[in-house]
Parts: C-alpha cells; structure tokens; sequence
C-alpha cells in the first residue's frame, strides 16, 4: 500500500553549546535522527529523561533552529541545518591545504600540474558545497508558505500549566492562534472556540474563565484545544501526560486516542512511559543519548524487543499482578556491551519486517537471526485502563461542573466543523501496513 509520508525526519542533529571559557561544551541532545510519520499514524518516541525527545518535537515545530539534517512536511522541507555542510568546506580546505604544503615541500620533482589540480577540485568542492547551502536557505526563506505549512503542525506541552498564559481567558488562549492566522470575524471566532471547547469535553461557558480556574486535566484539554482549533495535520504530544495526576491520565490518553481517529489526525507521541505508548502507538522507536537505537512496530516491539535499551525499558514497565510483580526482574543497560570503534561503527538497519535496530554490523547479524526466529507477533488493541480513572472525578475549581460526554464522541458533524478533514470515523484496523 502507498502510505502518504507526512513528516520525514532526515539526520536531524540538535546540539547545544553550554558554558563558557574552559567548560565549554557541546550537548549532542539529537545525534543523527532519521524517521518517517505516516498518514494518520500514531509514532510513539520513547526514552528516559534526556534522551532528546523533546528537543526532537521542539525543533519540528520550530521552537529550535537543527544543527543540521532534515525536516519535511508533507514533501516540503520546514526546517534543517547547514552546519555539515559548512564543516565539510573547512574539512576539503584544510585537507587540500595539508596535501598542497606536502607536494610543495617535495623538491624533487615538478608538482605544479597536481597542485593546479587539487586547488581546482576544491573550488569545485566548495562551490558544490555553498550552493547546496543556498539551495537549503532559499528553501527556509518562503516565509509566508512556511507560516501557513507551520500551522499544520501544532504541540501539546509537557506541563499545562505553564503553557498557558494566565493573564488570558481561555476564549483568548484557544483563539490566538486562529487570530495569528488572520480571522477577525469575533463572531466566527467564538463559534469555533465553543466548538472545539465540546470537542475536547469543556463546555462553552469555560471559555470566559482563566487557566487557574481549572484543573490540571482540563488544562491539558485546553492546550489540545488551542492545538486543535486551527486545524493541524500533525499533532506533536509531549509527554500530555506526565505531569497529570495519575487519576487523570488515562482520561487524557483516551481523549488523543478519539480525537486521532475522528479527526485523521497524525500523532509524534512523546513519552519516556512505554506502557503509555503500547496502546496509542503504531509504530515506537526508542531513543537513547540522542539516538535512534530501535523503530518497529508497537507489536514487534513488545513480542520481540532486540536491542537491550528498549529491553530494558521493557523490564522496568511494572504490571498490576503482585505475583508476577515478586519475580519481575528488572535489568539495566550497560553500554559497554558494544565495543564499537572507528571500524566496528553501529548504524540503524532494518533486520526485518521494517523493524529497525541500531547496532554494528555484527550485532546486526545476530539481531537478523533472532528476528528470523520469532514467531509472529499478535495484534493488540486493548484500550487504556479507564478504571478508577472514569470514576475519579477532575476537581474542578471552575464554578460549573465539566461536561462529562467524551469530546471525541461528539457528532461527525460537529468535528466537521472544526477541521476540513473528513469528519468520518477511521476504520478501527488503522494499523500502517509494513
Ligand atoms: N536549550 C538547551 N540548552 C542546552 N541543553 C539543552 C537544552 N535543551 C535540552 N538540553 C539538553 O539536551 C538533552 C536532551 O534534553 P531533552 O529535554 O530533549 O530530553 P528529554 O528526553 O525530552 O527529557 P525529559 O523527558 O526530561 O524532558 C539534555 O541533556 C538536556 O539537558
């Protein structure tokens, strides 16, 4: 099947110079990252806590220029990096400079023909090299389709409480962004924030009310509503979850999980939780130091974890069975286990079946063997645990009660009128065809 690539992440390095003077140094929070979003796929991005996730989502939606590599939306580059570039013209020119000096210093023999030519391969080089940076800066500098592509891109943050302002209604929060693009119509504006408010299970008078009249939970849902309102095709989640109280956390997840398949929406799921991610996701790749060290399907990542970061992840997701709880064994990573060097260099490889893992090439032998061996994996669609969460009431310091009608049940309709996508429920099997 042709599956339409929505995002496509290309070498994405993101580093950050820190201190100053003798502590100066260079934090590689993305090292080389390359992945593909699908449409209307869920792409979960896990790992621990400053592993680069969100520096990952943060510079899709812009937030941080890339040190270099690659970012399209829907075929058209919105962000990237010229930094190799630039290195490899200092490289080719101090390479040249060191052959030139050598050949130079030769007395014994008339080297004048070679020096001409390695001086003309590098203009060659460098002119090559430059134009490509200008093709890439050109490409970045249609600001005013940028602007428009970037709104198809939208992030709910981490925290929802610091992300959004207090000083404004909740009516202003969702409507910035329908403002920045240009509406002006007041009236067309407060029909679409009361509509998106049901969509996401608010009611059209919390609209008039401030952030800290709400719980961290509807907070949450205000941030998916100001993402939501202006329509976007790629939803980056951050961690939505993280810093709710647990209570509520599921209430959230399956709120994403209604609002995806109503509205065909893509999803970059970031969490550090894989048991979060298992259920929303159809395809996980694990992130370590920066890198990409396994990308599968959330099934074979689960049945058949190969490399021993995501399986140790795996090992430390506890389940609700004190039996099983006494003899879970938990077991770290030590990533010494590689012994990679400048002729044994690891790379992400696909041993099978579109399940990527990160390794050199002998251990990637070895990961095609165990992947040629396992059985094959089981389709789950258990939907998260709503349990306690559905009873657990959302406090809400607001004066009304919250609506309690899910958002995502809201009719057709109602989505149609807050997105131009086709309102209509996605089939149930959504899973991406490998
Ligand atoms: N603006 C910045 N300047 C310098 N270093 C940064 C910056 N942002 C992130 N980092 C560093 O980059 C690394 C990756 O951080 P990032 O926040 O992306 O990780 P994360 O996996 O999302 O972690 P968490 O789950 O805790 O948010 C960390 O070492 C962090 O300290």
């Amino acid at each position: 099947m042709n599956r339409e690539k929505v995002l496509e992440v290309k070498g994405l390095e993101q580093h950050f110079k820190v201190g100053s003077g003798r502590n100066k140094m260079v934090v590689k929070a993305v090292d080389g990252i390359s992945f593909d979003i699908y449409k209307g796929e869920v792409f979960g991005l896990v790992g621990e806590s400053g592993c680069g996730k969100t520096t990952t989502g943060r510079t899709i939606v812009k937030l941080y220029d890339a040190t270099n590599g690659e970012i399209l939306f829907k075929g058209q580059r919105i962000g990237g990096g010229v930094a190799s570039y630039v290195k490899r013209i200092k490289q080719a020119k101090a390479e040249a400079k060191a052959e030139i000096n050598a050949l130079k210093s030769d007395t014994t023999t008339d080297n004048k023909e070679k020096i001409a030519q390695i001086k003309k391969d590098l203009k060659l080089l460098v002119k090559a090299q430059k134009q490509e940076i200008k093709r890439m800066k050109k490409d970045n500098a249609f600001k005013g389709e940028l602007v428009n592509t970037m709104k198809q891109v939208q992030m709910i943050f981490q925290d929802p409480i610091s992300s959004l302002n207090p000083r404004m209604t909740v009516k202003e929060i969702i409507a910035e962004g329908l403002r920045i693009g240009g509406l002006r119509d007041s009236k067309i504006i407060d029909e679409k924030v009361f509509e998106i408010l049901k969509v996401v299970g608010l009611v059209p008078e919390h609209a008039f009310r401030y952030p800290h009249e709400f719980s961290g939970g509807q907070r949450q849902r205000i941030g998916i509503a100001r993402a939501l309102i202006v329509e976007p095709e790629l939803l980056i989640a951050d961690e939505p979850i993280s810093a709710l109280d647990v209570s509520i956390q599921a209430q959230v997840i399956n709120l994403l999980k209604d609002l995806q398949s109503t509205l065909n929406l893509t999803i970059l799921f970031i969490a550090h939780d894989l048991s979060v991610v298992k259920y929303f996701s159809d395809r996980i790749a694990v992130m370590h130091f920066g890198k990409i060290v396994e990308l599968a399907s959330s099934e074979d990542l689960f049945n058949n974890p190969l490399h021993p970061y995501t399986k140790s992840l795996l090992s430390a997701i506890p389940f609700p069975n004190p039996i099983y709880e006494k003899t879970r064994k938990r077991f770290s990573y030590d990533a010494s286990v590689h012994n990679y060097s400048e002729t044994n260099q690891p790379s992400l490889v696909d041993v099978g079946g579109n399940h990527f893992v990160y390794g050199s090439p002998d251990e990637i032998e070895n990961y095609k063997k165990e992947v040629s061996k396992a059985p094959k994996a089981k389709t789950s669609s258990t939907p998260v645990e709503v349990v306690s969460e559905a009873k657990a009431e959302e406090k809400v310091v607001a004066k009304k009660p919250t609506a309690k009608k899910p958002a995502a049940k809201a009719p057709a309709k109602k989505a149609d009128a807050t997105t131009k996508k086709a309102p209509a429920k996605k089939p149930a099997a959504k899973k991406v065809t490998k």
